[in-house]
């Protein structure tokens, strides 16, 4: 567990062999008629094969069987997934919930899968384009490990990678993958249907900055020679649907792989913050870090943005997020720490969701301190990270969110009612307010 590999980068062209198997990786060639040590060669397409050349996603694994080989799905429980955005009536209110409460192992076991909430979403999954937010609470692993706490040790088809708290990974379209909790574990995914998150272009930032390639982190290749008889569950999530599939080989049974269709992580501390050192608030999008476009430039189906520890140095400035009502839908997060927008209320393991046009901003308290705070530079943020899922789809919830997770904060909108008027109608002066 503590000697986890990772090759570097974004993107890239990656090759890897388990040690076990030097010279697994057929050389010159993706087919040959027999594969080094005997293995099956299978390809993982992630784009159409005849996406332009920046955007084709494809990885050759040389695996001990093909995936192929299981026994046939079957329809299974659903649980709390779901992608049927008309379960509850539309809601333009401002919306937060609680954190999201994670069941104790000792009342209700529960793993990674059966722990999938969706809390909202838009589109269609078939025609690919769209996406769900989901929250997982859970406290059992999908397979037996020893506990460690407060990580996600997650085995894939390329190779194991675990992920500790302030890290985000990203597991693509068709890989296999399960995971292992060490504690009851709670988390929040972003599903974009057909699409893959890049980074941003950077314009006049530069060559350097934000998320740089580099800190991205993709598992080695690993592989588990076992078969058991009918030992193996694949769970298949398609069209929305849950199925399972018995096999009697380890699905991680990759020796070697090549190809820049991977897995990987990537740690939130190595963002490179850029910000105003003049006046003014920039917009948020300063803080993205991946971005799944549409087709319209510049506009995103997803973006992930995170609101990281800075220093806050504008002069003539009104510090904290401005008042606001966006085209985009803002989905918020909290990972650890308070966010600089709300005294309180808004707490790790909760969320909020301010969607199209949605009037949000800082709290009464937080404008009324901001107005009068002294400017000198001061570190905002400090031990936190609130994060946003931005979209141009405007986010419908589901049953779970508005009901069943019991964690809708009713009283939200209250935090803005002690704002008053300031006006001053017979002084430009702003320091004569009343
Ligand atoms: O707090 C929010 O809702 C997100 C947000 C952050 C920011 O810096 C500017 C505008 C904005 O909506
Ligand atoms: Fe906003």
């Amino acid at each position: 567990l503590c000697h986890m590999q990772y090759i570097s980068g974004f993107g890239n062209e990656c090759v890897s062999e388990d040690p076990r198997c030097p010279g697994s990786l057929p050389e010159g060639q993706n087919n040959p008629q027999v594969c080094p040590y005997n293995l099956y060669a299978e390809q993982l397409s992630g784009s159409a094969f005849t996406c332009p050349r920046s955007t084709n996603k494809r990885s050759w694994l040389y695996r001990i069987l093909p995936s192929v080989s299981h026994k046939p799905f079957e329809s299974i429980d659903q649980g709390h997934i779901t992608h049927n955005w008309d379960e509850v009536d539309p809601d333009p209110n401002q919306l937060r919930w609680k954190p999201f409460e994670i069941p104790k192992a000792s009342q209700k076991r529960v793993d990674f899968v059966s722990g999938l909430h969706t809390l909202c979403g838009a589109g269609d999954i078939r025609s690919n384009n769209g996406l769900a937010i989901h929250i997982f609470l859970c406290n059992i692993s999908m397979t037996c490990h020893l506990p460690r706490k407060g990580k996600l040790l997650i085995y894939t088809e390329f190779g194991k990678m675990l992920v500790q708290p302030n890290e985000i990974c990203v597991i693509q379209r068709g890989m296999r993958f399960s995971i292992d909790v060490f504690e009851e574990t709670r988390g929040y995914i972003l599903e974009v249907y057909g699409i893959h998150f890049e980074l941003p272009d950077l314009g006049p930032i530069g060559a350097n900055g934000l998320a740089n390639p580099r800190d991205f982190l993709i598992p080695v290749a690993w592989y588990e020679d076992r078969q058991v008889p009918g030992g193996y569950t694949v769970i298949n999530k398609y069209q929305g649907k849950l199925f399972a599939a018995k096999q009697d080989v380890s699905p991680f049974n990759v020796v070697a792989w090549h190809g820049n269709y991977t897995p990987y992580k990537y740690n939130l501390e190595n963002f490179t913050v850029i910000n105003s050192v003049a006046f003014d608030h920039a917009d948020p999008s300063i803080f993205t870090v991946l971005t799944a476009k549409s087709l319209r430039p510049g506009v995103a189906i997803a973006d992930f943005v995170i609101f990281p520890p800075r220093w806050g140095v504008a002069d003539k400035t009104f510090r904290p997020p401005y008042y606001h009502r966006n085209c985009m839908s803002e989905f918020m997060g909290l990972i650890r720490g308070h966010y600089e927008a709300k005294q309180g209320g808004f707490l790790p393991g909760g969320g909020s969701l301010h969607s199209t046009m949605t009037p949000h901003g800082p709290d009464a308290d937080c404008f009324e301190k901001a107005s009068k705070a002294k400017l000198a530079p001061e570190r905002i943020a400090d031990g936190t990270m609130a994060f946003m899922f931005e979209s141009s789809l405007s986010l419908a919830v589901t049953k779970w969110g508005l009901e069943a997770s019991m964690c809708l904060d009713k009283n939200y909108y209250k935090c803005w009612e002690p704002l008053k008027s300031h006006f001053t109608p017979n002084s430009r002066n702003p320091t004569e307010s009343n």
